[in-house]
């Protein structure tokens, strides 16, 4: 049985909006699965569909067995949702945000200390349990949003960018239970705005746009479909970077136009022969009259697949950096040498 089977998916808003035209999604039990889209390619409105909030305008869902038409409360029980937005109610401490929860969830009475305990320890609070959630930092209310997701032990939970925002090492942590609970079998389907978190945690991913999904498949799947390595060049000038782009289109490197692309650093071109005939290119260059501030060969990353498939840099509001903190009253906690060991290389 599939954890999430979704065929045909479209959902058109009151307004004429066609947010989501055809999405169908095979999701095996077990699996971590990633979601990518820009801004507004239709992830949340999916989301919304796959666990009830929104009804489609056509097309079937069915999630852990359960039609989301036929069986919406079933489903609603078989899954846990992280919203973007904080679920966790700040006057009150830890410990009774999850408790809260286990109620809402329908955690039997007999069951409910232990589980408030296990829910506690497996996202660290056990030292914090008796605080106010208001006294929290970004990183560690997002870190109760995963506990209190999580209380009825569902087989599937739905993350949505559960990580916007928080500094690199607020989101390693959190990487660190999304496996926890992956590995104990748990089917995570997951959205979020860093390509290198996807890359990291997903055996799967789909990339959405304009309402249908683009591409799928494993991270090395998709990355081998750029077809070889990656040649950067900066320069600054957007006027040097036209001509550029002209030079590296008449060169060897490139199959095709389409394998220049013009980026906010410079150009980029993707091509089997980078490394061979990298620095052709940069001769060609200064024979035209060009110089270059940068220059770098590299493998490609999921940026490059998402910039291949949608013509657009992924959007990584919120930043890489000056995001909150996991450490209230700390020094914000900085990327540590593990932090930055365990980022995918770019
Ligand atoms: N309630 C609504 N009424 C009308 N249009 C909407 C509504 N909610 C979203 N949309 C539109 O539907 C499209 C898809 O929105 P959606 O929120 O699903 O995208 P997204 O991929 O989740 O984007 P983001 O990353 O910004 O959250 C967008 O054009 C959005 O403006």
């Amino acid at each position: 049985m599939s954890a999430i089977d979704a065929r045909h998916l479209a959902l058109t808003y009151a307004d004429g909006t066609e947010a989501v035209e055809d999405v169908s999604l095979d999701i095996p039990e077990g699996e971590f699965f990633g979601f990518l889209g820009a801004n507004g390619a239709g992830k949340t409105t999916t989301i919304k569909m796959l666990v009830t909030l929104l009804r489609p305008t056509s097309g079937s869902v069915a999630v852990n067995g359960y039609d989301v038409e036929d069986s919406p409360r079933r489903v609603r029980e078989s899954i846990g949702y992280m919203a973007q937005e904080t679920s966790i109610d700040p006057e009150l401490t830890a410990r009774e945000n999850v408790r809260y929860a286990c109620e809402a969830y329908g955690v039997s009475r007999d069951r409910r200390g232990e589980r408030i305990d296990e829910l506690l320890e497996l996202v660290d609070f056990v030292d914090v349990a008796d605080k106010r959630a208001k006294e929290f930092s970004g990183g560690m209310k997002k870190r109760l949003d995963v506990a209190t997701a999580l209380a009825h032990e569902p087989p599937v939970v739905f993350l949505d960018e559960p990580t916007t925002g928080l500094d690199p090492k607020a989101r390693n942590r959190l990487w660190d239970y999304f496996e926890r609970i992956n590995d104990r079998g748990t089917t995570v389907f997951l959205t979020t705005q860093y390509l290198e978190e996807a890359d990291h945690l997903c055996e799967r991913i789909g990339v959405i746009r304009d309402g249908e999904i683009a591409v799928s498949g494993s991270p090395e799947e998709l990355k081998s479909r750029v077809g070889g390595d990656v040649l950067e060049l900066d320069d600054p000038t957007p006027t040097n970077v036209e001509r550029a782009r002209e030079v590296a289109v008449d060169s060897r490197l490139a199959a095709d136009a389409d394998d220049v692309e013009a980026t906010e650093e410079g150009l980029l071109v993707r091509s089997a022969e980078a490394r061979r005939y990298g620095t052709d290119l940069l001769v060609s260059l200064r024979d035209a009259g060009l110089s270059v501030v940068g220059f770098n060969v590299r493998s490609p990353t999921l940026d490059d697949v998402f910039l291949a498939v949608t013509g657009e840099e992924y959007d990584a509001e919120g930043g890489e950096s000056g995001g909150d903190t996991d450490d209230p009253g700390g020094d914000g906690g900085g990327a540590d040498a593990e932090t930055t060991a365990r980022q995918a290389p770019r």
